[in-house]
């Protein structure tokens, strides 16, 4: 059982309808303050209204939704939102993409220009600080989303298919930098994907939805170090585990 401080989300016995379509069915479980969790599910289970949910941009039907102990309130708690698609801010260079969030939210300046030239580094975005997105590669244009979204560190971070239309290649490569990012800042991160590979690459945890109302069909514990070697056969193993469960979708 998790001590309460470990509990970043504590997610109880949430139920969504949207009219009679009934999404999710009673779901309870917890996220740990600085996890990374993979939700892997069928087609239209409901992985984006759950994150919906903890943004508010709907409410519960029944059930709750907590952050830090307190039901999820974006007035109170900053979540910052990674999509599939590009979302840069086309007029502004790189640096300014970064500094946004941070100016709107009031920084001081040399907070902002701390956090911007650590994701800078970190995410290798420093020879790209004076162009602007469409200048870029899609990989580097959502390496600056990604980058923005940590640099707000965010009380959560959530990431909805961000590497949805990347071929594997880019992939890969961006799948690295998050995990780089997420250690280095401690966030605590909830990834949606369809690819089980992705899915085992990344996370602490895996949480498996069934089909809509969908409920969780099984937790699956992830304990080995990244990077990960994707040939190894404790990777196989558990990769081919959870394509199994989801063979049953
Ligand atoms: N605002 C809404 N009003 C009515 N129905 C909705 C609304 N939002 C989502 N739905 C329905 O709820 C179900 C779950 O949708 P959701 O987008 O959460 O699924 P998903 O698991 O994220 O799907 P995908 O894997 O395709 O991304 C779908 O049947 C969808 O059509």
């Amino acid at each position: 059982m998790d001590k309460n401080e470990d509990i970043k989300v504590r997610v109880d016995h949430l139920t969504k309808y949207f009219g009679s379509l009934h999404v999710l069915d009673d779901v309870s479980f917890n996220i740990k303050k600085g996890e990374f969790l993979c939700v892997v599910g069928p087609t239209g289970c409901g992985k984006t209204t759950f994150l919906n949910l903890l943004t508010r941009i709907y409410m519960p039907t029944q059930g709750e939704l907590y952050i830090d102990g307190e039901p999820a309130d974006p007035k109170k708690h900053s979540i910052s939102v990674v999509f599939q698609e590009p979302s840069s801010m086309p007029w502004l260079t790189v640096e300014k993409n970064l500094r946004f969030g941070l100016e709107i939210k009031k920084l001081p300046k040399d907070e902002i220009d701390r956090r911007v030239e650590k994701i800078m580094d970190l995410m290798g975005l420093q020879e790209f600080r004076n162009s602007y997105p469409h200048q870029l590669s899609v990989s580097t244009a959502q390496r600056i989303i990604i980058g923005r979204a940590f640099a707000m560190q965010p009380d959560l971070l959530l990431m909805d298919e961000p590497y949805g239309q990347m071929d594997i290649k880019m992939r890969y490569y961006l799948e690295d930098e998050v995990i780089r990012l997420w250690k280095e800042m401690g966030t605590t991160v909830v990834f949606i994907t369809h690819n089980i590979e992705e899915a085992t690459y990344l996370a602490e945890r895996v949480l498996i939805l069934t089909n809509k109302p969908a409920k969780i069909k099984e937790e699956v514990h992830i304990d080995m170090p990244h990077p990960r070697d994707v040939t190894a056969p404790d990777f196989i193993e558990i990769r081919n585990h959870i394509t199994d469960q989801i063979k049953w979708w």
